[in-house]
């Protein structure tokens, strides 16, 4: 038997209750273990879309199935499980007094105690290099080190999918390569929504161009960057003097990538 793919989204439409369509039949196919960068302009249905992925948005048409498990209203707590969304602000993801506390909540609330819990914290610290931080008030941690606790408890669910908005914002240049590095390390699939084209090309072979509700481009995020045709029409636009030839993205394999 085949293992079904970490996300298939197929024909996938949705308005907003004031009537404003966003989604107009999207197609989306994400295999485990591929790190994907959904590009776009603003407005261009990014986040509908990612909203989604754990049945945060519904009611449109189409269909969307996380490891083959379709979103809807009767599997949502096992979604939710499997699709870790880490949104753009880590404030928004980190309330509990400390580190340790915020990473516990999720795996706690789906019924782990003890021993076992315990470990399952210290290893999404771990895998995030935030380990030595589990007794700290997230509050008193950098911008930095809070995503990435942010990703932590996310990873402490053990996700088919990781969803990130945006990791790459409001980081600076040693915080942003160190995140690299830690995505690069984690065997999760991952779909990352991203402005920042560079890091879409050092993180992900795969890119997936959303622009008016629609997909617009499929392919190597190298190939799609140096189309300056299809970069101009969806108003998407490189650093100044970024050469895309000169970066390529890591291939993702399995286990320590
Ligand atoms: N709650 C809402 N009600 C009505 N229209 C909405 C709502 N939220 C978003 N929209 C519209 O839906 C379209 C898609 O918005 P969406 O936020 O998904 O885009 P995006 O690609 O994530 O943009 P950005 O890059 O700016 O985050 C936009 O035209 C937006 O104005």
């Amino acid at each position: 038997m085949t293992t079904p793919a970490s996300l298939e989204v197929s024909g996938l439409a949705f308005a907003y209750p004031d009537g404003h369509q966003a989604l107009f039949g999207v197609d989306l196919t994400v295999g485990r273990g591929e790190r994907v960068a959904l590009l776009g302009p603003n407005g261009a249905g990014k986040t509908t879309l990612v909203l989604h992925l754990n049945g945060i948005l519904s009611g449109g048409a189409g269909t969307v199935r996380v490891a083959g498990l379709p979103v809807g209203k009767r599997n949502l707590a096992e979604i939710r499980r499997r699709v870790g969304i880490v949104f753009q602000d880590p404030d928004d993801q980190l309330f509990m007094p400390t580190v340790r506390e915020d990473v516990a909540f999720g795996p706690a609330a789906a019924g782990l105690r003890g021993a076992e819990l315990e470990a399952c914290v210290r290893t999404a610290l771990e895998r995030v290099g935030m380990a030595a931080f589990a007794d700290r008030p997230p509050h008193h941690l950098s911008f930095g080190q809070r995503r990435r606790v942010a990703v932590a408890t996310v990873l402490a669910m053990e996700p088919e999918i990781l969803v990130l908005d945006e990791p790459s914002s409001n980081l600076d240049p040693a915080s942003r390569r160190e995140l690299a590095d830690i995505l690069r390390s984690l065997d999760v699939t991952v779909l990352m929504v991203t402005h920042d084209l560079p890091y879409a090309l050092e993180l992900c072979e795969r890119s997936v161009v959303l622009s008016d509700g629609v997909i617009a481009a499929d392919g190597p995020t190298g190939d799609l960057l140096r189309d300056e045709d299809l970069m101009r029409a969806h108003r998407l636009e490189l650093p100044f003097g970024f050469d895309p030839g000169a970066v390529a993205a890591r291939p993702a394999t399995a286990g320590g990538r």
